[in-house]
């Protein structure tokens, strides 16, 4: 399989509210997010132009992004506890219909954390 990813970048607000009220993300905070969309397709499955897809394609999720969640109350856009991992979950399911060679969604919080949500490629044509 062949994979592609392009990195984006949001600040927003959240609270982790399921946590004991003695952890410090229980309180609100901010993060400057890092999001990574990760494509796969199978080599015979490639655009004329041997793309998985064109970067290019992606300007609407930065646009989704820049909309929904660049300086949001997570909380409040998601409905969810608002950790790294549900929020690469959401994001993936929010996206996979538009994207059927979705593979994975990488969240970075800071600098030295990530969360990856990761399913295995699936044979769908370049452009499904
Ligand atoms: N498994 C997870 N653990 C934590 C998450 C998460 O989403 N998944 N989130 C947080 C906080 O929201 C925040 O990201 C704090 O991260 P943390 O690395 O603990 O804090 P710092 O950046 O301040 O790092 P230091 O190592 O303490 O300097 C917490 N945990
Ligand atoms: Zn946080």
């Amino acid at each position: 399989m062949l994979t592609i990813s392009k990195q984006f970048h949001f600040s927003a607000s959240h609270v982790l509210d399921k946590l004991p009220s003695w952890h410090k993300c229980a309180r609100m905070h901010g993060h400057n997010y890092v999001v990574v969309m990760e494509l796969s397709a199978h080599p015979d499955d490639l655009t004329e132009a041997g793309f998985v897809r064109d970067y290019g394609d992606l300007d609407r999720f930065k646009t989704w992004v820049d909309e929904t969640l660049d300086h949001r109350h997570l909380n409040e856009v998601m409905g969810i506890s608002t950790s790294a991992e549900n929020m690469a979950l959401w994001i993936f399911s929010q996206w996979v219909e538009r994207y059927p060679e979705l593979t994975a969604v990488w969240v970075s919080e800071t600098p030295r954390t990530w969360a990856v949500y990761r399913v295995e490629p699936r044979r769908t044509p370049a452009g499904g």
